[in-house]
């Protein structure tokens, strides 16, 4: 027997098809929630952790399920194999099959060495972490000075996709936490825009530039630091300033030298660290120097108090496994294409975009570890905003739209900045949109709003009505603290995790990024050249061609 059949021809799956044809479709919610008093009880679910304040609510009731339903999916997890494939990521084997690789997130954050996993470099995330501390603590208190004696007063992190969007999304979600009079900026772009906005608003003398790379190689990357370095040495002059104002974080230690950063001034991590995983990993500094280590640390727990309830807790009562379920549920059964992340907290306004790059780099994939190509949906598009931002955007689609688009509704119970009437505001609009789109307003409700005029138009009253049914997932939590932040990404990352184990894909490895990078180191060097008359002969096809001339002839002379 294959060892990652395809998820469809799971027993479980056959009969999730039946029961999707039979009733799954014309689940009503209002319904469901009229014959059971008790139905926000029964697929309600909490987290909870004894060594940090990190707790959370999850509320699945509004999803399109009944207890059949639900238990056939949970056999679905069984027959996968689910717990058998993560306790084989917890003890460090090579799940990641096609780079021959284990998936050991966890063991960054494994403090209290519960999990343990034998991989070489498990045992140096200590020394790794406590060099982050006393390095970050240099630089927050003063001690770290910068060429001519100032202390640093702004970091530019030099990454992209994981080495930028993990530790953007979390210095922003714990603002509230953070040193007011450190400035930070992410450069991740190649567009030499976003580099020269950030030395617009920085001194060579009071910079620390962070070069956050897990190969070293990134074309963006490398650009990106040569040019700081470049306009850094403009002004300090001697090279050997640079130890002062750069460090690098990388698994690459030797290409990290070749840059010219000081051994003493490098952070590393391993190949067990997938990019999109890296933020627990040395990546983290800049999050380090922005909250403090202490804070750093409350993440990391968090996290971990996320790992122990995954690992640990029954498929019925596992939140990050539930949350899968109910994905695989709209993704497979349902054909929906998109699942919306949205927090209603504005520290939370990046959350979406680094679980763009979590889920879909993961889970954007169509071949089987076994080598076979899936006949049904994987990795759903992920997008979202913080609240309620979006409602006056795209919810226009979410409540009327042809298409189903499961949410996540994410809140906190208090602010970081209670002002006013603001957060029960916040609150109700959290509340408000859940109910609205599970319950809808039928064509009754609408005519009783209208004038007896009015109730003739058939097309304004069929505008007005809501169809409802729309699924949702509420998680509430009392305040988004480091711990509680660290535990609800963790959370995200397992129910990635699960969905890939029972598609039966690789969600650690991410070849789909490969292609377009080749092509274009190939295309860069007509462009560099900038003969039109040799574009024809490059072997491009017609429309690249035709657009490539059109740059040569248009660009900046
Ligand atoms: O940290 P690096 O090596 O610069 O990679 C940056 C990014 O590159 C590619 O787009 C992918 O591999 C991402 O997963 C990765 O996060």
């Amino acid at each position: 027997m294959s060892q990652h059949p395809l998820a469809s021809s799971l027993q479980a799956w056959k009969e999730l098809e039946q029961l999707y044809a039979s009733k799954g479709k014309q689940i009503n919610l209002t319904k469901a929630f009229k014959d059971d008093p008790k139905r926000f009880e029964t697929y309600s679910r909490s987290f909870n952790s004894s060594k940090t304040d990190a707790s959370f609510l999850t509320d699945f009731s509004k999803n399109l399920i009944d207890d059949e339903i639900y238990k056939k999916l949970l056999s679905l997890a069984k027959e996968a194999k689910v717990e058998q494939q993560r306790d084989d990521m917890f003890a460090g084997k090579p799940i990641n099959s096609s780079e021959g690789r284990s998936v050991l997130h966890i063991a960054l954050r494994d403090l209290p060495q519960d999990f343990n996993p034998p991989v070489e470099g498990v045992d140096e995330v200590k020394g790794e972490l406590e060099h982050m501390k006393q390095f970050s603590e240099q630089v927050r208190n003063g001690q770290w000075k910068g060429y001519t004696g100032k202390q640093i007063d702004t970091i530019v992190n030099i990454g992209i996709g994981g080495s930028d969007l993990g530790p953007v999304m979390v210095c922003e979600a714990l603002k509230p936490y953070a040193k007011r009079d450190l400035t930070a900026h992410f450069v991740s772009n190649i567009d030499g825009t976003h580099m020269a906005e950030a030395l617009r608003a920085s001194n060579p003398e009071t910079t620390l530039f962070i070069v956050a790379s897990k190969t070293f190689t990134t074309q963006e990357t490398i650009t990106n630091a040569t040019t700081a370095r470049d306009w850094f040495l403009k002004s300090a002059g001697d090279k050997a300033h640079v130890a002062k104002h750069f460090v690098a974080l990388s698994t690459n230690v030797k290409a990290a030298t070749e840059f010219g950063i000081d051994k003493a001034n490098m952070f590393k991590f391993w190949d067990w660290v997938g990019g999109r995983y890296s933020l627990w990993s040395a990546i983290g500094l800049s999050i380090c120097l922005v909250i403090g280590y202490n804070n750093f640390e409350q993440l990391l727990l968090g996290a971990h108090e996320m790992d122990l309830h995954y690992k640990n807790t029954p498929l019925d009562k596992n939140i990050p496994v539930l949350l899968a379920l109910f994905g695989i549920w709209y993704t497979d059964f349902h054909g929906c294409q998109a699942h919306m992340l949205l927090p209603y907290d504005q520290y939370m306004c990046r959350f979406a975009d680094y679980f763009q790059q979590g889920d879909m780099e993961s889970n954007g994939k169509t071949i089987t570890k076994d080598g076979e190509r899936v006949n049904y949906e994987t990795g759903p598009i992920i997008a979202g905003q913080a609240g309620t931002n979006g409602q006056h955007a795209f919810y226009q689609e979410i409540h009327q739209g042809t298409r189903l688009i499961p949410c996540d509704f994410l809140a906190p119970a208090q602010s970081h900045n209670p002002l006013g009437p603001h957060h029960d505001i916040l609150i109700s609009n959290f509340l408000a949109q859940p109910e609205a789109l599970a319950f809808g307003k039928s064509e009754e409700e609408v005519k009783k709003e209208l004038s007896a005029q009015d109730q003739q138009n058939s097309f304004l009253v069929k505008s007005k009505i809501f169809e409802g049914n729309r699924p949702t997932n509420s998680i509430m939590f009392p305040k988004l603290t480091p711990a509680v932040l660290g535990a609800l990404i963790a959370m995200y990352e397992h129910k990635i995790a699960t969905q890939g184990f029972i598609w039966g894909i690789n969600s650690f490895d991410q070849m789909g990024v490969e292609l377009g990078k080749v092509l274009a180191k190939k295309i860069l060097p007509l462009l560099q050249g900038g003969d039109v008359s040799k574009v024809d002969g490059a072997g491009h096809d017609s429309s690249t061609s035709g657009l490539t001339k059109y740059y040569l002839t248009h660009r900046q002379k």
